[in-house]
């Protein structure tokens, strides 16, 4: 089995202000006001080639800033990413520019994945149809829904045929018929061997497709295996987490965010 990317000791920090103030007195007098968030916490995974990893965890865990380092989207601040193919990301923001039209969308995202014109006139009229947009693909893409945006975004990134996919909860918020066709197109991607990362709170989708599974806690990684495995002791924290009461589960995030400060 062929490594595809190896997560080393990677960690994310972001500086953290209750004020205007004291973000401008970090600026000033550097390490005097403020103090550090650990939003990825030292997480360390391999994923190898055809492997489909789902990302799970709490809101606020990590998932969407651990699947934007592995997708080259935001630098790790310290750790390293190693990967052995192209990688393409889609969110469920998409990443699309919302001043361009759907089509200019795919213009410029094809050119900036490096392909010629004669390719992205072959390949526009497919991501048009797989899109589903009708003549919204004429429209600005700040005139769409959430759900729009994730079709247009999902349409351009298969497109591309990469070898690493990072799905973040862009299948969360289109409707079914296109959750199926997408879920189909990542089946195809799986069987020819790529390797796909699945953020996702819908664990039925996770169970169903992912073969592992890494758990995210607070920014750090909780369990990394088997879906089985892993899906049967998160399933088991979730149920206790819901049963919790609202002050309670306030306390838990309280207690979590404590430990990710320094
Ligand atoms: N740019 C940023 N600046 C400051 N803090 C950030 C930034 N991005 C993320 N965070 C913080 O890092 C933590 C992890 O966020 P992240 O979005 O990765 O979590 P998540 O597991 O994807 O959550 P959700 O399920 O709600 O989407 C959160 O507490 C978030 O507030």
């Amino acid at each position: 089995m062929k490594e595809a990317v190896v997560v080393k000791n990677v960690s994310k920090k972001y500086r953290m202000y209750r004020s205007k103030k004291e973000q401008l007195k970090d600026l000033l007098l550097p390490g005097k006001a403020g103090k550090n968030f650990n939003a990825v916490d030292d997480v360390s995974l391999t994923a190898y080639e055809g492997d489909v990893i789902g990302l799970v965890g709490i809101n606020g865990s990590g998932k969407s800033t651990l699947s934007n380092m592995i997708g080259g989207i935001v630098p790790p601040t310290t750790g390293e990413i190693i990967k052995t193919g192209d990688t393409h990301v889609i969110a469920i923001n998409a990443g699309l520019n919302n001043e361009l039209t759907g089509m200019e969308n795919i213009e410029f995202k094809c050119l900036l994945m490096g392909f010629n014109k004669a390719k992205i006139e072959r390949l526009t009229p497919e991501i048009v149809a797989f899109s589903e947009l009708g003549d919204f693909i004429y429209q600005p893409v700040k005139k769409y829904s959430s759900g729009m945006k994730s079709k247009l975004g999902f349409a351009i990134s298969v497109s591309a045929d990469p070898d690493i996919l990072v799905i973040d909860e862009a299948l969360s918020v289109g409707d079914q018929t296109f959750t199926n066709k997408s879920l189909d197109r990542m089946n195809e991607f799986k069987e020819n061997g790529k390797t796909i990362f699945f953020v996702s709170h819908n664990l039925g989708q996770i169970k169903k497709f992912c073969q592992k599974v890494a758990w995210l806690e607070g920014g750090k990684l909780k369990k990394y295996g088997p879906t089985e495995e892993v899906m049967e002791e998160y399933e088991k924290f979730i149920d206790h987490y819901k049963k919790l009461s609202k002050k309670e589960q306030e306390a838990f995030r309280v207690e979590t965010a404590k430990r990710r400060e320094g």
